[in-house]
């Protein structure tokens, strides 16, 4: 009969063993890609269901023991990312249960989430949304210094380069001058008729479809806001990719894209301000990738977070 006694006693455990040959402490042991259902609100008070993938680590500061007790990191995850909402409260919870399952092994745990939120958008102009899946990241660590949470996330969207709009106006400034004599009264429905040909756009500027990779640490106690976050980056950037198009949404991204002529670097210091100014942040990074289609390879500029008033305004 299999009794759990019996099981115990029957069955070796070599993680428990000594490990006299090979000895040593080691930074970091544990599971990664873990799956797992999770609960998250994203900001809007909806706790949405969403397939994770779970990073657990904790590190093993006895150099003579062989090896921690995965079954123990995986259970608690199962156990606490099935039945609650996560947030940081719960995140700490979590690694303070790693640390008491792995006592006299390990004084460090981490945990990363990694899963996607789907967000309804809505059109520029028409009444229709569709949705967007933004990658979510949640990176928790548990050490002596205290609880630290990072939230990752991406925001996609199109730049329209500003070297490439002065180059192509003066081409089409140009292009005028061939087709409307000096000296002769301007037609206004010529020029009007002009303006909708193709001769009236003779070079268009290039875009390219770009990526802010954010990285963001909400100061204590502050919700894990998500939908706040993405809002404010996709309103500084005012050209973040669309789901449902209808013509009158094409032509009023197209007029976005006019206001908002970017370089990588513009993009950075736009939402360097928007992120700045935002109480809730206590820290960020982010890596802005514009994918060019002038070259093959991308522009790439980095920011975090500035001083408060900005540099510019320092004396
Ligand atoms: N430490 C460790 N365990 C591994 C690894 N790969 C697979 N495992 C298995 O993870 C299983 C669960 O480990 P434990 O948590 O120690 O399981 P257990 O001894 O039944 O559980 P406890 O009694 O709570 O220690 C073991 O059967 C290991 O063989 C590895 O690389 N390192």
């Amino acid at each position: 009969m299999h009794t759990h006694e019996n099981t115990v006693r029957l069955m070796p455990d070599v993680a428990t063993q000594a490990q006299p040959h090979l000895a040593g402490a080691l930074d970091w042991v544990g599971m990664d890609g873990i799956e797992v259902p999770v609960r998250f609100d994203a900001g809007d008070g909806e706790v949405q269901r969403a397939s994770a993938q779970v990073g657990a680590f904790v590190n093993l500061t006895r150099p003579d023991r062989r090896g921690i007790h995965m079954s123990r990191l995986y259970l608690l995850v199962d156990q606490y990312l099935s039945s609650q909402t996560v947030d940081a409260a719960m995140l700490e919870a979590l690694l303070r249960a790693f640390l008491e399952s792995h006592q006299e092994l390990s004084d460090r745990a981490r945990i990363s989430i990694r899963f996607d939120q789907l967000v309804r958008r809505a059109a520029l102009r028409s009444d229709n949304s569709g949705w967007r899946a933004y990658p979510v990241s949640l990176e928790a660590n548990l050490c002596a210094e205290g609880f630290c949470l990072e939230l990752g996330t991406e925001v996609v969207y199109s730049s329209t380069c500003p070297a490439s709009a002065a180059l192509s106006r003066q081409l089409i400034q140009e292009q005028f001058a061939r087709d409307f004599d000096t000296g002769v009264p301007l037609d206004h429905a010529a020029v009007l008729a002009w303006l909708g040909s193709d001769k009236g756009i003779v070079a268009t500027p290039h875009a390219q479809r770009s990526v802010a990779r954010l990285l963001v640490r909400f100061v204590e106690g502050a919700p894990l806001n998500l939908i706040g976050l993405l809002d404010r980056v996709e309103q500084a950037l005012g050209t973040p990719v669309q789901t449902a198009v209808k013509r009158e949404d094409e032509q009023a991204f197209a007029l976005a894209n006019g206001g908002n002529l970017m370089f990588c670097e513009d993009a950075a210091r736009r939402i360097q301000r928007a992120l700045d100014s935002d109480a809730r942040i206590a820290d960020f990074h982010v890596r802005l990738e514009h994918q060019e289609s002038l070259h093959p390879h991308d522009a790439v500029a980095y920011a975090s977070k500035g001083v408060a008033g900005g540099y510019g305004e320092r004396s």
